[in-house]
């Protein structure tokens, strides 16, 4: 098998980033008098990007429909607070993966093109990118806002498959969700999923990936 491009998600593939959405999430809800959620909920609403994480969250905590809640005046306070908070926080509580430069440089030593899309929206994903290093090992970022839609629409797969003059059959997708098993179906990639991520709170296999792995460094096997 051939592989010469590598996609790679962000929250739960490359970076255990839970820890530090919670906390800026918490900080938020406790400014406006809201009770705090667990890592386990948060870990659960990672994935669509930090907009649909934070409505999830207020309508967890109010009870109003996430509809509701974005016509409302608690959205409009809760989302400044929530992007001063995040930047925050963001690199102190997240952790690369084991193993996850080193799998980047290794696949760079092999000529493998490295890129990442992830749903995150792009004021909070490169900081967090500079944060932990790993720009310099990263051929092309496509966030959450970088084009008019998001995963799992394949828009962020195909630039990067463009840019890189590779075939769809010669790259794969390395992700955590089934947002990314998904988005790498629409885009006609292979889908990898790692087992240590987040993915609604469920099993990945439910997500019915071409592969499970349970270590990053797996992607080289
Ligand atoms: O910000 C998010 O919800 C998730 O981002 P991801 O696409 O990197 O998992
Ligand atoms: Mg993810």
């Amino acid at each position: 098998m051939n592989i010469a491009l590598v996609l790679f998600d962000l929250d739960g593939t490359l970076v255990e980033t839970a820890p530090e959405i919670r906390d800026a999430l918490n900080d938020t809800l406790r400014e406006m008098g809201l009770p705090p959620a667990p890592l386990a909920k948060v870990e659960a609403w990672i994935g669509h990007g930090t907009g649909t994480l934070l409505l999830r969250a207020l309508s967890d905590a109010t009870g109003l429909e996430p509809e509701v809640l974005r016509a409302s005046a608690l959205w409009h306070t809760a989302e400044p607070l929530f992007a001063l908070r995040y930047a925050r926080h963001c690199g102190t509580g997240s952790r690369l993966y084991p193993g996850a430069r080193e799998l980047l440089r290794a696949l760079a030593a092999r000529g493998v093109r490295r890129a990442l899309v992830t749903n995150k929206e792009q004021r909070f994903a490169l900081p967090l990118l500079r944060q932990h290093d790993l720009q310099p090992l990263l051929d092309r970022v496509v966030c959450g806002d970088t084009l008019p839609r998001r995963k799992p629409d394949p828009a962020g797969v195909f630039d990067c498959l463009r840019w890189s003059g590779v075939a769809a059959n010669e790259a794969v997708f390395v992700g955590d969700s089934a947002i990314d098993v998904e988005t790498a179906r629409n885009a006609g990639v292979r889908a990898w999923a790692l087992a240590h991520g987040y993915n609604g709170g469920r099993p990945i296999a439910s997500a019915r990936p071409d592969r499970v792995l349970l270590r990053l460094e797996d992607v080289l096997g």
